[in-house]
C-alpha cells in the first residue's frame, strides 16, 4: 500500500540505503519474485527490519500486512520517488585511469546515467573517440553544458586541478557534482557535491581489521552508520 508522499527530504542517511534496496528488489524481481516481507527484504539488504520500514514509510511506502511489498511496484516507487527512474545525463572531466573506466561503465547506463560528453585538458587527447565520445578541450566545457545539458558533472582528475574544475562545472550551471578527486571542494549551497574517496574507505577497512585483530584496540568508531560510506559534502 502506497500512501501520499511525504513532501520531505529525504533523509541523507535513508538515501544511502536505498540503492542497496533496489539493488536487492531488482535482483528479486529477475528471480521471479513478486512480493516480499520486510524481514525478508531487510535480511537480503544487511539492515534491521525496522529500519527498513522505517526508510520505506519515509518513502509513503507501507507494504501490505501479512504480504509484504509489491516488488515491481516497491522498485518503481523508490526509483521514481528518488529520481532514479529519469534519464540523468552526465558529463565526465578528466579522462586519465579512473575516468576512462567510467566512461566505459555499463552500470551507469544500466541505472538511466547516460554519459553525454567527455572534457579533458590534456591536448594531445583532443578529439580522441573514447566509448563513442570525442574528448572535447575544458575551453568547451560551458557549450557542451549548454548543448548536452548534462545533469551532473564528475570530476575525475588530479587534486590539485578538482577545485577549478568545480568551479568551471558549477559556472557553466551543474548543480551535482561527484568528485572522485580525494579533497574537500567549496561550492554554492545550491550545488551538491558527493565525494567518493577509495582511500577513506580502505582506513576504515584497515582499522575495522585492526580492531578484528586486537580487539582491545577498539574505540567508538566516528566512522560508523552505514556499510557504503561516500562523503556527503552537501
Ligand atoms: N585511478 C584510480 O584507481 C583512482 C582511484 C581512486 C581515486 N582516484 C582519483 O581520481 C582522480 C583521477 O585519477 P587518475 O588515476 O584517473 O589520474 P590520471 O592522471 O590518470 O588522469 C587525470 C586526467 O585528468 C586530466 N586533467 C588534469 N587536469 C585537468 C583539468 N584542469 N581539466 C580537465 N582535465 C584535467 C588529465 O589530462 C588526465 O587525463 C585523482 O584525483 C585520483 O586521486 C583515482
Amino acid at each position: 500500500m502506497t500512501q501520499a508522499r511525504s513532501q520531505q527530504p529525504i533523509p541523507g542517511a535513508t538515501l544511502a540505503r536505498l540503492p542497496g534496496y533496489l539493488r536487492v528488489l531488482a535482483e528479486l524481481s529477475a528471480d521471479g519474485t513478486h512480493t516480499v516481507s520486510s524481514d525478508q527484504l531487510a535480511h537480503a539488504c544487511g539492515v534491521h527490519p525496522a529500519q527498513l520500514r522505517r526508510d520505506l514509510s519515509s518513502l509513503g511506502s507501507y507494504g501490505t500486512r501479512g504480504v509484504g511489498y509489491d516488488v515491481d511496484t516497491l522498485r518503481a516507487e523508490i526509483g521514481d520517488e528518488i529520481g532514479w527512474t529519469h534519464d540523468w545525463p552526465v558529463v565526465i572531466v578528466g579522462l586519465g585511469n579512473l575516468g576512462s573506466a567510467l566512461a566505459g561503465h555499463a552500470g551507469f547506463s544500466a541505472r538511466g546515467f547516460r554519459v553525454v560528453a567527455l572534457i579533458d585538458a590534456d591536448p594531445a587527447r583532443e578529439g580522441e573517440l573514447l566509448h563513442g565520445h570525442r574528448i572535447q578541450p575544458m575551453e568547451r566545457l560551458a557549450e557542451v553544458v549548454a548543448l548536452d545539458h548534462p545533469a551532473i558533472g564528475v570530476i575525475a582528475t588530479p587534486v590539485a586541478e578538482a577545485q577549478k574544475v568545480c568551479d568551471a562545472l558549477v559556472a557553466a550551471g551543474i548543480t551535482s557534482v561527484l568528485n572522485f578527486a580525494p579533497t574537500t571542494l567549496t561550492v554554492p549551497p545550491q550545488v551538491t557535491v558527493r565525494t567518493v574517496d577509495l582511500g577513506l574507505e580502505l582506513q576504515i577497512l584497515a582499522y575495522h581489521a585492526q580492531v578484528s585483530q586486537d580487539p582491545r584496540q577498539a574505540v567508538v568508531d566516528p566512522t560508523s552508520g552505514g556499510a557504503s560510506r561516500a562523503s556527503l559534502q552537501a
